[in-house]
């Protein structure tokens, strides 16, 4: 596959740029002057519950809503007044993607690269290689009524692919996917950033959005809430906490825990085990202090918050602050 991409109006900077984002229907703001700016090479994701925003916003980067306010760039582009340009540049899969069921995989890629304009000298070549890296490389012949969802899904990558955009936009591409299916296109998608292409998902689904994202945003109600890397977004938002569990024996364990420097708060959960919040990881000096006091450490484990933890916190502050 080449390397992605020729529309390059724009040097540096964001790919996607979205400022003072503004989307009403009615009186819903379904998108309530939000700024976003994704980088050119990175897996951002948006994550919110449901009804913040996130797919009113990428219908709207993909020129597909008109917003009420607001400006918007797509790789230098206005989606609105550049539609076509817009959809040549960014590979969309929703979460449930679109195929002609009565044509095989090969055909549906061919049709669509067609309709994009790709040169005909390069198509066979894009699609053969497209469907090979996505693993439908057996049934790119089969028609596309008899795929499962999580084929459709890979066939959507297969799409971007065809394409050579140099951004796609996945809306819940995980949705409705067993474990194994999620594994592959989570995997796909470092493919897609190891190109070179930009990513940008949606997600409910934390713990993966975790592993495959260099930077996430939080929404809520149509805002950015929090915007940075997982591990930054931890710091902030439960105070660079760490979670120590310990266990010992042959001392009180309460008592010997309690003035040890680092501690933020120690629960105790059995008569020998307790649970430590703290500051930074403090694991030798609790090690150090236990044996210092005579005691036999049994159990020291680290458990470092997800992003389901942030997650959850940041939208418990939302909530009581209203
Ligand atoms: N076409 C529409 N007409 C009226 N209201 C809409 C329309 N599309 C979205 N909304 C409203 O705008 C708000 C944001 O919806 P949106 O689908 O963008 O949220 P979302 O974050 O993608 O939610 P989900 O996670 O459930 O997909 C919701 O209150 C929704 O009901």
């Amino acid at each position: 596959m080449s390397a992605p991409g020729k529309t390059a109006p724009r040097m540096g900077g964001p790919v996607l740029e979205v400022q003072g984002l503004v989307k009403r229907y009615g009186a819903v703001a379904a998108v309530d002057g939000l700024d976003l700016a994704v980088e050119a090479g990175e897996v951002f994701g948006l994550l919110g519950p449901n009804g913040s925003g996130k797919t009113t916003m990428i219908l709207i980067l993909l020129g597909l809503t008109e917003p009420t306010r607001g400006r918007v760039s797509v790789l230098g582009l206005d989606p609105l007044r550049q539609p076509l340009a817009v959809k040549r540049a960014v590979g969309y899969l929703p979460d449930s993607v679109g195929f002609y069921d009565q044509m095989t995989a090969r055909e549906n890629l061919r049709f669509t690269a067609k309709l994009m304009d790709v040169p005909r000298r390069e198509i066979e070549r894009r699609i053969g290689s497209a469907l090979e890296r996505v693993g439908l490389g057996q049934v790119g012949d089969r028609r596309v009524g008899g795929f499962s969802h999580g084929m459709r899904q890979r066939l959507g990558v297969a799409e971007v692919l065809v394409k050579d955009c140099r951004i796609a936009i996945l809306d819940e591409p995980t949705n409705g996917l067993d474990p194994q299916s999620t594994t592959e296109l989570l995997g796909l998608i470092r493919q897609l950033r190891d190109d070179g292409r930009t990513v940008l998902l949606s997600s409910h689904m934390l713990s993966l959005v975790q592993t495959v994202c260099d930077r996430v945003a939080l929404i809520n109600r149509g805002r950015i809430g929090l915007t940075g890397a997982v591990d930054a977004l931890r710091d902030r938002v439960l105070g660079g906490s760490y979670v120590i569990e310990v266990e010992a024996v042959g001392l009180p364990l309460a008592e010997v825990l309690r003035d040890l420097e680092g501690v933020g708060r120690a629960e105790m959960t059995g008569r020998r085990s307790a649970k430590i919040h703290a500051v930074e990881d403090i694991r030798p000096a609790i090690a150090e202090r236990i044996v210092q006091r005579g005691g036999a450490l049994q159990r020291l484990a680290m458990h470092q918050p997800s992003l389901d933890d942030v997650y959850a916190r940041y939208f418990e502050e939302v909530r009581n602050a209203a």
